[in-house]
């Protein structure tokens, strides 16, 4: 199938596109990728609309019209971004943007995962059939409904050397551990870009601390960094996942807010570090390498904390030959094919699901 992956991550910074010709087990060919940048009031906009989803959802005003509005106004840049791509495909596998992620916190609870954008729009824009809703059937079978990347993970990392860790940066940082025989251990491992860039955003007035500047000037805060570290989260065994705002109140709590520009900088860094050090405890064996993705592999100051922090080689992944900008994109193609083969998604090991489990939503190609 030739698809187009879709993805709106955390960071709000962007949507990626990728072209993939696969069928969802193998890939054929990982094509062209494109991203384009959101405008800077639809950033805020998105950004206003995590702080006010839980109360949105709890109330049941998910049809607000500044819900609904920003929702068109993130799909219209998704059409721009296959518009862009320029390539003929049977298949969109369309993420949404994430504002609110609960899972369900234990047995016989029920949770709930909400990504905005408007699939039949899409399709309408587009030309082309779309998958979409990636994460609810998850969920709903008492999943975490994320991380959702693993299985692609599992494909392009085929022919490395076992065991390997692949962690991806984005807003929430999410880890992918690979065993000899493909075994999957895979859950997000703490905040990364997140609260780095809100922070940016509030001491430099800039979108993120570019090429983390800030944070190599400061040092990290032994006192807040204890505190943090004492979060139950770090302890707690997969499946696990985070929604992009879970750990804002202990930072307050922490006293992240006091510190200088400088060294909050560096301490949120050296969290996000942290973080993935107390990731690797739940694995099964240490890996030989970890091969990292997303925004933050360019942040020097993220890298130099990990490669302290870790025990293997750090390097970004395309060492391996794979383009960590595009990877996430290119996973929601891969997980589009999967979707229409009725291929499952989520596994015990990397949200929990009860067994293997398939999911997503398909709207038709509109004529
Ligand atoms: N040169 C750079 N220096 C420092 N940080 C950078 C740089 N380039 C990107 N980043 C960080 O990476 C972030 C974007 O990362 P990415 O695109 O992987 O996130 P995402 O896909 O939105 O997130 P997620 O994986 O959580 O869905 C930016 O917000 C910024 O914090
Ligand atoms: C609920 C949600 O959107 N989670 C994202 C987020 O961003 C990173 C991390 O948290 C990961 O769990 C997930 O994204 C990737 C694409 C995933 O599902 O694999």
């Amino acid at each position: 199938m030739r698809t187009i992956g879709l993805m709106s991550g955390t960071s709000l910074d962007g949507v990626d596109a990728a072209y993939v010709e696969t069928d969802g087990e193998r890939i054929d060919r990982l094509g062209p990728s494109v991203t384009i940048p959101y405008p800077s009031s639809l950033r805020r906009e998105l950004r206003a609309l995590l702080d006010a989803a839980p109360a949105l959802h709890d109330e049941g005003r998910l049809a607000e019209p500044a819900v609904l509005e920003a929702a068109r106004r993130l799909t219209e840049i998704h059409a721009q971004a296959v518009a862009k791509l320029n390539r003929p495909a049977d298949l969109i596998g369309f993420h949404g943007q994430t504002v609110l992620h609960r899972p369900a916190k234990g047995p016989g609870q029920s949770g709930h995962t909400w990504q905005i954008g408007d699939a039949a729009l899409l399709a309408r824009l587009t030309g082309v059939e779309v998958v979409h809703d990636f994460r609810s059937a998850d969920v709903a079978a008492g999943g975490q409904g994320a991380p959702l990347v693993p299985v692609f993970h599992r494909v392009l990392a085929e022919s490395l050397p076992k065991p390997v860790a692949i962690l991806n940066l984005g807003g929430v940082g999410n880890v992918t551990w690979i065993g000899p025989d493909g075994e999957l251990v895979a859950f997000d491992t703490g905040p990364a870009n997140g609260p780095l860039d809100d922070w940016a955003r509030r001491s430099l007035g800039a979108d993120y601390d570019r090429d983390g500047h800030l944070a190599l000037a400061g040092s990290p805060d032994g006192a807040v960094l204890g505190r943090l570290m004492a979060h139950p989260y770090l302890d707690t065994p997969p499946p696990k996942s985070l929604d992009r705002l879970d750990f804002d109140a202990a930072l307050r709590e922490a006293g992240a807010g006091a510190l200088s520009p400088a060294d909050g900088a560096a301490t949120l860094a050296a969290f996000c570090a942290v973080c993935v050090g107390a990731a690797a405890r739940h694995f099964p064996d240490p890996p030989v390498q970890w091969l990292v993705a997303g925004g933050g592999r360019r942040n020097p100051a993220l890298m130099k904390a990990l490669a302290s922090m870790l025990e293997a080689p750090v390097r970004p992944v395309e060492v391996a030959g794979w383009d960590g900008d595009a990877l996430e994109a290119q996973a929601f193609g891969v997980l589009a094919a999967r979707v229409a083969r009725g291929l499952p998604l989520t596994f015990p090991g990397t949200t929990g699901a009860p067994h293997p489990l398939t999911g997503g939503r398909r709207v038709p190609a509109y004529a």
